[in-house]
């Protein structure tokens, strides 16, 4: 949903499609999913801008820096897909180099990151071959600030 959203405010970039082979149906073939570069880099930016596991201990480049040889960020609240497609931004890099990681790493990486990566980008790319995101609202864009709660119940701290 992140996605979409991010697609609705940025409507250059649901523009720009990949050619995919389609079934019958006018579904993007799964084998084919990986092929598709911008697809990828929409997806990727997403989970870079909307990470679905933002609880673990927040990181945040305030500034454009430069970090034991690697580039960090540019523009980081910009959806900018093309910061994805150069082919040395891969989920996992060369050994040592991980430039960008929402499955984890190592031991505790998470154990569906093979579905995540092919799931995403399916889902995604068939959204946008069936439909044209927009505004409901014209000139009004979806309001995509994400706030992260956890409730507990009301206590009283006053004693009996
Ligand atoms: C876009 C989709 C997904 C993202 C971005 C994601 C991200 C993550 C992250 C960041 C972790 C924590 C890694 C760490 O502690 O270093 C994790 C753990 C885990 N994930 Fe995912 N995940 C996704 C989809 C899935 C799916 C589809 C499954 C199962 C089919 C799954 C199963 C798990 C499991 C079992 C762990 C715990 C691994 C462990 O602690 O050993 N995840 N995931």
């Amino acid at each position: 949903m992140w996605a979409l959203g991010l697609l609705v405010n940025n409507q250059e970039a649901q523009q720009i499609r990949d050619h995919a082979t389609c079934t019958e149906k006018g579904i993007v073939k799964v084998e084919e999913v990986g092929k598709l570069e911008y697809l990828q880099a929409v997806v990727k930016e997403t989970m870079r801008m909307k990470p679905i596991a933002p609880l673990a201990v927040p990181h945040k480049a305030t500034r454009d820096t430069t970090l034991d040889g690697l580039h960090v960020w540019d523009e980081l609240d910009r959806f900018k897909p093309e910061r994805f497609m150069e082919s040395s931004k891969e989920f996992l890099g060369k050994r040592g180099q991980y430039p960008f990681l929402p499955f984890g790493v190592g031991m505790r990486a998470c154990t569906g990151m093979e579905v995540g990566k092919l799931q995403l980008p399916f889902a995604v790319s068939n959204q946008v071959n069936a439909f044209h995101w927009s505004n409901a609202v014209e000139g009004e864009e979806p309001n995509l600030i994400s706030s992260h709660r956890q409730r507990r119940p009301e206590m009283s701290y006053e004693g009996d």
